[in-house]
């Protein structure tokens, strides 16, 4: 159902010593919805991510999954529960083909760890989700290719792939356009687009003419804290946003 709340952060914070990293942060998750976060330098988006991935454990606020409280769930956890996310950094397997990297991802979502100890090719499941995922983000005609000679786009698309192998309902997108070129970002966005429908995504990104274009709604951080929560051409507007980020009003 469009409009369903997937997840929310209530109020989350997280300090690294004295540095309040994450300041009592809220916001909403909807299917059907893509979300993004931006905010300068060190702002704090990553961490959030994590508070919501469940990487890092909030010390004050709640987050919850489709209404049920996770704020105490470890990463496996919540991603066997529809929580999905990319990363800044590489995470796939040069070697090993697009199909075998999905793979492995369709199969670590599985709730019995021993099933770890069964041989991927052996695991029917697995290998129709890594289908399916590859296919949604526009891989099939590299699927038999090892990840190692894609461009860098496809690396970003085949990690979008591999978050999309376990089944997500909610997906977290840590700058899935860095260091993309004009037609590898096309492609990011359109794909982008087409997933909303039926997830809830939410975009940490840098690339704020991207951002501006396939946002439906905007957060903007500022030192930890929310400083704005809009649609796009609301946050253009807002002298504040302007000031303290885009830096003139
Ligand atoms: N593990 C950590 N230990 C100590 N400080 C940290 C840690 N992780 C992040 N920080 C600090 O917390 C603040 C927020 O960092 P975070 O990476 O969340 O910001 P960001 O908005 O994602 O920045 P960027 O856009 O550069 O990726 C920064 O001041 C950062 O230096």
């Amino acid at each position: 159902m469009s409009g369903e709340v997937l997840l929310e952060a209530d109020r989350v914070s997280l300090s690294f010593g004295g540095l309040r990293a994450v300041d009592e942060v809220s916001l909403a998750l909807e299917r059907g919805m893509l979300h993004a976060v931006i905010g300068t330098n060190g702002a704090g988006k990553s961490t959030l991510i994590n508070l919501l991935s469940g990487e890092l454990r909030a010390s004050a606020g709640r987050v919850s999954l489709r209404g049920q409280d996770v704020t105490a769930w470890s990463q496996p956890r919540r991603a066997r529960a529809g929580l999905g996310r990319s990363y800044q950094r590489n995470t796939i397997f040069p070697e090993f083909t697009v199909f075998e990297n999905c793979r492995l991802s369709a199969q670590a979502r599985r709730p019995r760890p021993w099933d770890w100890l069964t041989p991927a090719a052996s695991c029917p499941f697995a290998g129709g989700a890594a289908t399916r995922a590859i296919g949604m983000a526009g891989l099939d005609e590299v699927a038999g290719r090892p990840a190692g000679t894609l461009s860098h786009g496809q690396k970003r698309q085949l990690e979008i792939a591999m978050c999309l192998a376990t089944d997500p309902q909610v997906l977290l997108l840590d700058e899935p356009l860095a260091g993309m070129g004009a037609e590898e970002t096309e492609r990011m966005l359109t794909l982008l687009r087409e997933l909303v429908p039926g997830h809830a995504i939410m975009l940490v990104e840098h690339d704020m003419d991207a951002v501006f274009r396939v946002a439906d709604r905007i957060t903007v951080m500022v030192n930890g804290r929310v400083i704005a929560s809009d649609a796009p051409d609301a946050v253009r507007a807002n002298p504040e946003v302007q000031l303290a980020y885009l830096g003139h009003e």
